[in-house]
């Protein structure tokens, strides 16, 4: 997802959260952004009120059997929400454990990858790294499946000031610290705006009032000066400190001025600061007690472990009319399993190289998903130097490497091991590590990740495992970009004949699990509606 996308995206959501859309909706958006009392706004009376608990219940029961096809989020859902209502329903999934991307790699743990490169993780008991999903929003549906399923949460750290920003192609040498690039950017940007505002630039577009507010919001948005010192920016103690304040006289030491606006603006250090405004990445943001495969887990012990077939691939699916056949492979031997309805819970591209009779339309409709790659490390360090030595306890530092983000554990503070993702990128930077051995990955990672955090970054390293989702079997991508709108998209909203479909590709929340459990439920939905009519 681009950066322009993302913004487009949380607007949107906003918006849509506040219950108001056009110039409106726009306004208050900005008014709220700048904590301006909205009197002309106020008789909009715009409804203020999170999503509210969201379980899921069919009404009415059936005891159809139901083939599943895969076992990740959306299979088990299915499973899981059809369960509940009577349905007999048996999963077939191709990898050796449920989840999918849904994957939590711990200490003794081996994939292969479809290059043949075999890694056994060497991860220390309680260490544990989530390859694919690491983190929840409040208000997706993920967080009532963890409440339903008795799975614990805590804190995910999405952001932290005192984590860093690097940018090297700015010609940056030494990391700074989020706090101090923000206090500097919206230090100078709220200069010029009360410059321009000031000098009467904006009075088109304000009145009077209005122009007194922002002068006095930017004021102390920016820690800037007043208008007799003409709105300057001169360095607050929002950048941090040397010697932080003690006791007794120690005023503590600033963290010295800062640099030039234009070397600031050069710097390029504010590209990141949008990500937090993000609907599905502001704060607080949650994660499982233990790794998120916890979720899958629970999911698969509440649909029961009779109803799950592992290692076993799809082969083939044939509507029959009144019944639907599927074939297998599991032990080396082909197998066949009949069942009223099937739900597809497959990613899309895979799905469309699954023979079947259910038409060309729908194998078309299939392959037309852009697929995205992705891929992360998990570096496992014999002490926490993040936090001991940098004072960083979680959250992101953010560069412009091809490692692009390095994650901080939200688990296991003080303690005496922890594990660093020390890459978790997408697109041609993902490709170009998983094109790599895994030695060779881990190498260019620490060469990267050492240039911020120094000799630690390598001398303490322990172990680390490596994760390519476009190089992994039965996945081949980390998400896809469905085309909304299209004949063939909504095709797959539909059934055909007696198959269904699901996965988060069948959303609008691709890359989210909330997309996969949603996906699910409007299949689920769709098919008890027609049985129910009989
Ligand atoms: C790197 C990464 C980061 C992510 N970050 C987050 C995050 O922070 N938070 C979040 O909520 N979500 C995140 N996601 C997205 C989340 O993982 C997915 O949206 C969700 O897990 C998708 O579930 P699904 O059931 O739709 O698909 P999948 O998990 O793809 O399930 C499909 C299943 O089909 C199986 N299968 C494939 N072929 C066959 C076959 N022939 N026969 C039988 N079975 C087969 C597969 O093995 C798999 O188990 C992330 C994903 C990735 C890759
Ligand atoms: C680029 S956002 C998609 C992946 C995801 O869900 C996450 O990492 O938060």
């Amino acid at each position: 997802m681009s950066d322009q996308t993302q913004s487009t995206v949380s607007r949107r959501g906003f918006l849509r959260a506040v219950g108001v859309s056009g110039g409106a909706g726009a306004m208050l958006a900005t008014m709220g952004a700048m904590g301006l009392a909205p009197s002309a706004a106020a008789s909009v009376t715009p409804a203020f009120r999170a999503p509210e608990r969201s379980d899921f219940t069919l009404t009415g029961r059936s005891g159809a059997s139901v083939v599943v096809l895969g076992g990740g989020i959306a299979g088990l859902t299915t499973a899981y929400e059809l369960g509940k209502a009577g349905y007999h329903c048996t999963i077939l999934e191709a990898r050796h454990r449920v989840g999918g991307r849904n994957l939590t790699i711990r200490g003794g743990d081996v994939e292969t990858d479809l290059d043949g490169h075999t890694q056994r993780a060497g991860f220390s008991d309680g260490v544990y790294f989530n390859a694919g999903p690491g983190r929840i929003a409040q208000w997706m549906v993920t967080m009532d499946y963890c409440r339903e399923l008795g799975v614990p949460i805590e804190v995910f750290t999405n952001q932290n000031a005192d984590a860093w920003i690097y940018n090297e192609s700015a010609g940056m040498t030494e990391p700074i610290r989020y706090r101090t690039a923000k206090a500097d950017v919206y230090g100078y940007v709220s200069e010029l705006l009360a410059k321009a505002t000031d000098q009467g630039a904006l009075d088109a577009r304000l009145t009077t009032e209005d122009r007194d507010r922002l002068l006095s919001f930017l004021q102390s948005f920016g820690a800037i000066g007043g208008r007799t010192s003409d709105w300057a920016y001169t360095g607050t103690n929002r950048r941090g400190f040397s010697a932080y304040p003690g006791a007794g006289n120690e005023v503590g030491t600033l963290l010295g001025t800062p640099p030039a606006l234009s070397d600031v603006f050069a710097s390029n250090v504010g590209r990141y600061f949008s990500f937090e405004f993000g609907y599905d990445q502001a704060m607080l943001m949650f994660q499982p007690v233990g790794g998120m495969d916890q979720i899958p887990r629970a999911l698969a012990k509440a649909v029961g472990g009779h109803r799950i077939r592992l290692n076993a691939e799809v082969t083939g699916v044939t509507d029959r009319g009144s019944q639907v056949e599927v074939t297998y492979r599991q032990g080396g031997r082909q197998s066949q399993i009949t069942a009223d309805y099937c739900v597809a819970a497959l990613p899309p591209h895979l799905m469309a190289r699954v023979p079947h009779n259910l038409g060309a339309g729908v194998t078309a409709a299939l392959a037309d998903f852009p697929v995205t790659a992705a891929g992360k490390i998990g570096l496992e360090y014999r002490s926490r130097w993040w936090e001991t030595d940098q004072r960083i306890y979680g959250g992101i530092t953010e560069t412009d490497l091809d490692l692009s983000h390095i994650w901080y554990p939200s688990y296991g503070f003080h303690g005496k091991r922890g594990l660093v993702v020390g890459y978790y990128n997408t697109g041609a930077n993902a490709r170009a590590y998983s094109g790599l051995t895994p030695e060779q990955r881990r190498e260019r990672a620490v060469s990267q990740g050492a240039k911020i955090h120094g000799d630690k970054y390598r001398s303490e390293l322990v172990t680390s495992y490596s994760h390519a989702w476009d190089r992994t079997r039965y996945l081949e991508g980390a998400w896809t970009s469905p085309r909304y709108g299209t004949a063939g998209y909504n095709l797959l909203l539909q059934p055909a004949g007696r198959v269904y479909f699901a996965g988060d590709w069948l959303s609008h929340e691709v890359a989210w699990q909330h997309g996969a459990f949603v996906a699910a439920r409007s299949a689920v939905s769709s098919l008890h509606q027609r049985v129910m009519a009989g």
